[in-house]
């Protein structure tokens, strides 16, 4: 796998979109999440062009979701994919645990007449991305930048939790395939305990998932609400964060200030877990939109609230990714060294 150490070189270079391809030049990318179907080419020299995002609930499965977007950017059929997905892959039938495609991996690949599928988890081709990153698409919070090949987290709060990382490897980098994401919940305090017992008599067991993602915050944000007594409204995961951030509604504030602390918490929790000392990476659709507001939150106290590994914790640089399609690159660098 990639031998760069995360965030220290340039990422692939954009190529034009205009250059006229054919079948042999091109290899198709997905990331592919519970809402959003990223997809882009990569061609012979390792450009990648001509992203993508298409709203997963308008298709039927990913292959009609390709055949749309290779038809929408008049490409030719590619002989080979690497597709990234936000679920367990490991089995020819993949169920998306966020929406509701349930697909053969065989079948994808007859539909689209691919000679070579790769099917990965969406977050293991994040943390494949994080050699090639640019460090100008990295924001550093808190912690020392370290030398060294160590191992590094990334998790990301989108309609779901991705969870994965890197761990150094003869040279390269061994990335992890997990589901981190659907761990437990661990909260801290009176407040926070309190929310979590009203979720669980929702839910039943919370997962971290429920409420570090989009859905989750929304389920925070209701939550405070009700135990406050007051009747929620139907708000969007981005109006709950526009009013949080204008202060013009105390449940909305809560509920954000609370989705940073506990991602914190969490986060720390991965890089003890881990032996993260590289860096916490956090991706997803959620926090690289809250800009400063989450380097003020209480994200950074909770990730190093670590009782006697406090201080372990506390020169664990954390990272935003903010680069605009971390993960195809990450797809495009498994389809070339796998
Ligand atoms: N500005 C914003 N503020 C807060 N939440 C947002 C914002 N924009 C999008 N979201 C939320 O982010 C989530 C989508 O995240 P993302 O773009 O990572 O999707 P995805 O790749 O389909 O997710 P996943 O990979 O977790 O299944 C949705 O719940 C959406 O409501």
């Amino acid at each position: 796998m990639a031998s760069k150490k995360p965030g220290s070189k340039s990422g692939p270079a954009e190529a034009s979109d205009d250059k006229v391809l054919t079948t042999g030049d091109l290899s198709l990318i997905a990331d592919i999440g519970g809402t959003n179907a990223r997809f882009a080419i990569v061609t012979a020299d390792g450009k990648i062009i001509k992203a993508r995002t298409l709203a997963c609930a308008d298709y039927r499965d990913p292959a009609h979701a390709a055949q749309s977007y290779l038809e929408g950017a008049g490409l030719p059929q590619p002989r080979e994919a690497c597709f990234a997905f936000a679920c367990p892959t490991h089995e020819d039938r993949i169920r998306m645990t966020n929406n509701g495609w349930d697909f053969s991996r065989a079948r994808t690949k007859e539909q689209l007449g691919l000679q070579r599928l790769e099917i990965i988890n969406d977050f293991m081709a994040l943390a494949l991305s994080l050699p090639h990153l640019p460090a100008s698409s990295l924001r550093q919070i808190g912690g020392v930048r370290q030398v060294g090949k160590l191992p590094v987290g990334v998790v990301g709060p989108g309609t779901g939790l991705g969870v994965s990382g890197l761990i150094p490897h003869k040279g390269g980098w061994l990335p992890l395939d997990s589901e981190g994401g659907h761990a437990s919940l661990a909260v801290s305090g009176r407040r926070e305990t309190s929310i979590l017992l009203h979720l669980e008599h929702h839910y039943g067991r919370v997962s971290a998932e429920r409420v570090l993602s989009g859905p989750g915050l929304q389920a925070l944000y209701q939550s405070i609400s009700l135990l406050d007594g007051k009747a929620p409204q139907e708000l969007a995961p981005a109006e709950i964060v526009a009013r949080a951030t204008a202060d013009d509604d105390e449940a909305c504030r809560e509920a954000l200030e609370i989705f940073c602390a506990l991602l914190g918490s969490f986060a720390g929790d991965f890089a003890l877990t881990l032996g993260a000392r590289g860096g916490i990476y956090i991706g997803g659709g959620i926090i690289p939109q809250l800009g400063e507001v989450f380097t003020a939150s209480d994200f950074r106290k909770r990730f190093e609230d670590k009782g006697r590994l406090s201080s372990y914790v506390a020169a664990i640089p954390c990272y935003v990714i903010t680069a605009d399609y971390p993960a195809l690159t990450g797809a495009a660098a498994y389809l070339q060294h796998s």
